[in-house]
């Protein structure tokens, strides 16, 4: 089944307070930072919080991931190696550009999946774009490792590569979004959404949400445990689409067990997209607590 990854927490790796608490606002999944929000004085003891956070904390079901240093600075080996001997879920490369830095940071990963005895091919990772060579190469970024759950905008770096800002309409992000998409979709993983750094404009983060959502992106990075409810918020399906996905799998269960392939409900054929789509709202509608498991 989907794994669902609405939202992806940073939490500053330097933070001793946050890395702690970070379970307990239910983000999907939890991503300590050991790059751009950790000094570079505080790079080593970022990642030796981080990792006895991953081996002591409980932090549930949530899947854990960290993003590392890039392996051409003086930290990313080794907070690789770090992160794989704690037993990371996903680790996450910054600043993509070429399918080869996915490959680069693969074989640091085996070489510690080897060393520690973790079953080479468990560490899984994602591979964040923020430039434009990351954006042209975002399909042979995709296509570069097995180990890839998603791909990732990271639109503070990539806005300032292009020489422009942010703006409220998201305008300048338009084709690194939909290369991001486009990208993720054809390789079959997921695609996520950049950060919404003014934490206080909760009406402006909503509507970059809502302008993502109906983009088609899985979900967004987060900076602050405020972001998460307006994010779910966003991706729970109405009553109305639950009710259409809910008489579109009856219907498809009534055709299955009549053996006839053709379905139709109130004269409108039912076809494969439709009923993936409508599993999906059930798995969002279930996610958002708006139904029970047995309606499924
Ligand atoms: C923004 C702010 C300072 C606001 O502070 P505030 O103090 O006003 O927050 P409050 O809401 O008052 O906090 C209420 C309670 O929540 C706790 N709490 C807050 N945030 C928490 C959190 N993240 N994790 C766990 N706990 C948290 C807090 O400790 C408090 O707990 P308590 O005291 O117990 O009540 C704070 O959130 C924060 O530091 N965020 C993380 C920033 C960060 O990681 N940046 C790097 C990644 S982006 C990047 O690099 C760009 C990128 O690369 C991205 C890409 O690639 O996509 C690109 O290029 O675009
Ligand atoms: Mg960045």
């Amino acid at each position: 089944m989907e794994k669902l990854r609405r939202t992806m927490m940073f939490v500053p790796g330097n933070n001793p307070g946050m890395v702690r608490d970070a379970g307990i606002y239910d983000a999907d999944a939890i991503m300590f930072d050991l790059e751009d929000a950790v000094s570079l004085g505080e790079k080593d003891a970022a990642r030796l919080l981080v990792y006895q956070a991953l081996k002591q904390v409980d932090y549930g079901n949530t899947e854990m991931v960290v993003r590392v240093n890039a392996l051409d600075s003086a930290y990313g080996r080794n907070d690789i190696f770090a992160m794989v001997k704690a037993g990371v879920d996903v680790i996450r490369l910054p600043k993509t550009e070429s399918a080869q830095d996915v490959i680069d940071v693969e074989a640091v990963i085996v070489e510690a999946e080897e060393k520690f005895g973790v079953p080479v091919g468990t560490t899984k990772m994602m591979a964040a774009i923020e430039g434009a060579a990351g954006t042209l190469n975002a399909l042979a970024i995709a296509q570069s490792s097995q180990r890839l759950i998603g791909i990732a905008l990271g639109a503070e770096d990539y806005v300032t590569n292009m020489k422009t800002r942010r703006y409220p309409d998201g305008q300048e992000l338009f084709f690194a979004r939909s290369m991001i998409l486009h990208a993720a979709r054809a390789t079959g993983i997921a695609a996520f959404d950049t950060v919404y750094s003014d934490v206080e404009n909760e009406a402006g983060f909503r509507a970059e949400v809502e302008l993502i959502h109906q983009l088609g992106f899985d979900g967004k990075s987060i900076i602050n445990p405020r972001q998460i409810k307006i994010v779910n918020d966003v991706y729970a399906p109405s009553q109305k689409e639950i009710s259409h996905a809910i008489d579109v799998l009856a219907a498809i269960r009534e055709a299955e067990e009549k053996g006839s392939g053709v379905i139709s409900l109130n004269g409108k054929m039912i076809d494969k997209p439709i009923v993936e789509r409508a599993e999906r709202v059930m798995l969002l509608a279930e996610a958002a607590g708006l139904i029970g498991k047995e309606l499924k």
